[in-house]
């Protein structure tokens, strides 16, 4: 029996991928072959020693100390794309939210609750709009920061509504570049984009590069009164820079999924309390991709979508297969390789991938592997987790 300990709001459909004969799961288990989570700080968390594998449903890895994990040989997954739609909707709620005064409008209507005359409340509703006008999207510019699964969405979903759309992103994969359209304007730095947008929208990840790197000098570069929408992550604006913006009037509205007490007190902060993954539709994709990914990796020792580690899967061929990790120096698969040989064990398949330091080697065997060869395994220099599965 197999145990996986959970934390947080996990969607039932993920937590049904693991059969009951097979897997108990439960947020109690005490020493569980992995984790399944999605918002939870694991930084303050002691893990026990028999976690093999942390699964993230949802995209952002910055509540788990991913380096520490993987010195530990914990393989850390995430779900790429699993919940951007979701995100991508509460961005166009977002940017209509910054284009009028929707949400003040309805505080005004809720405002008026206690005028019970049909009457008198259709006078102070005409009387009270002109308060809550606005512009349209269309014509205006959109900077998005980061073209990753959401950012493209985003960016396409922009050109959609008749927006012009300026896009950067350093670090940009070939295959986010293939689902982003052609129409999208690529900003050669982040200043070019701040000072040509009506709206900035952020989809980058809270790492060391973009902690913090919306800060007084990136509200220099903004064009004057443009709106920042950030669902991403709270780290990534400097919080007072954010409300020296807003009381200047460069910032007319900052738009964000991650509240804090002063934010809250400013009239133009429009806060969601980290709603963007909160579609049951997201919650599902994400649970179910990371429940698949902790399965395959526990019964077969495949690697899909991992923050640490190399992507190494290998259809099976016997079923006997070992799986090991190591640093990612020389010799170390030919010294393995070697202990089988003159153990007369026959290989039938075999793959080796690695990732900075980090080596993955899958072998199938034909033979059931004896407790005594997967010590001497372990015992090879360099070797640091060795399994039978
Ligand atoms: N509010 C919410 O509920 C959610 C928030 N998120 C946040 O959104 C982030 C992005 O999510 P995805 O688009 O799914 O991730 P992704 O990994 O597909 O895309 C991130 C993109 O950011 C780019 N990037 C990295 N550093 C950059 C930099 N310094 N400047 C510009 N671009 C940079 C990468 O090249 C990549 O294309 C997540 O890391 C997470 O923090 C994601 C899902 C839900
Ligand atoms: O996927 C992400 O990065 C998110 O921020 C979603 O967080 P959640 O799963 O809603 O706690």
């Amino acid at each position: 029996m197999k145990t996986i300990r959970t934390y947080n709001n996990i969607a039932s459909k993920g937590l049904n991928q693991f059969l009951k004969d097979s897997y108990r799961v439960s947020a109690d288990e005490a020493e569980p072959d992995a984790i399944l989570l999605r918002s939870q700080k694991l930084h303050e968390e002691k893990l026990p020693k028999s976690v093999l594998a942390v699964a993230r449903a949802g995209a952002g890895v910055n509540n788990i100390p991913v380096n520490d994990y993987t010195r530990q040989g914990i393989v850390v997954f995430n779900t790429p794309g699993a919940n951007a739609n979701a995100v991508k909707e509460l961005v166009l709620a977002s940017l209509l939210l910054g284009s009028r005064g929707i949400s003040q409008s309805m505080q005004y209507v809720n405002s008026l609750a206690d005028v019970t005359d049909a009457h008198e409340l259709h006078k102070k509703v005409e009387a009270g709009k002109k308060a809550y006008g606005g512009g349209e999207l269309e014509g205006k510019t959109l900077g998005v920061v980061g073209l990753g699964a959401i950012g493209a969405k985003v960016a396409n979903l922009a050109l959609s509504l008749g927006m012009n759309v300026i896009g950067y992103d350093p670090k940009l994969s070939v295959e986010a570049a293939w689902r982003l359209s052609s129409d999208v304007v690529k900003a050669d730095n982040l200043n070019a984009l701040l000072s040509r947008s009506d709206y900035v929208t952020l989809h980058v990840p809270a790492v060391e590069a973009t902690i913090g790197f919306i800060n007084n000098e990136a509200f220099s570069a903004l064009k004057q009164g443009a709106k920042l929408i950030n669902l991403a992550r709270g780290e990534l604006v400097d919080e007072d820079a954010v409300l020296s913006a807003l009381d200047t009037g460069k910032l007319s509205y900052y738009i964000a999924d991650f509240p804090t007490p002063k934010l809250i007190e400013h009239e133009r902060a429009i806060l969601f309390p980290h709603l963007g993954a909160s579609t049951v539709e997201a919650e599902e994709n994400c649970a179910i991709m990371a429940a698949k990914q902790l399965i395959d990796f526990l019964e077969n020792g495949n690697i899909v979508n991992s923050v640490n580690f190399p992507t190494v899967s290998m259809e099976r061929t016997t079923g006997y297969r070992i799986t090991f990790a190591n640093d990612n120096v020389p010799k170390v698969l030919g010294i393995v390789i070697n202990l089988l040989a003159d153990l007369n064990i026959n290989v039938i398949d075999i793959v080796n991938k690695s990732r900075d330091d980090i080596a993955y080697n899958i072998i199938d065997i034909e033979q059931r592997p004896t407790a005594e060869l997967l010590q001497q395994i372990a015992n090879v220099e360099h070797v640091f987790q060795v399994r039978c599965v």
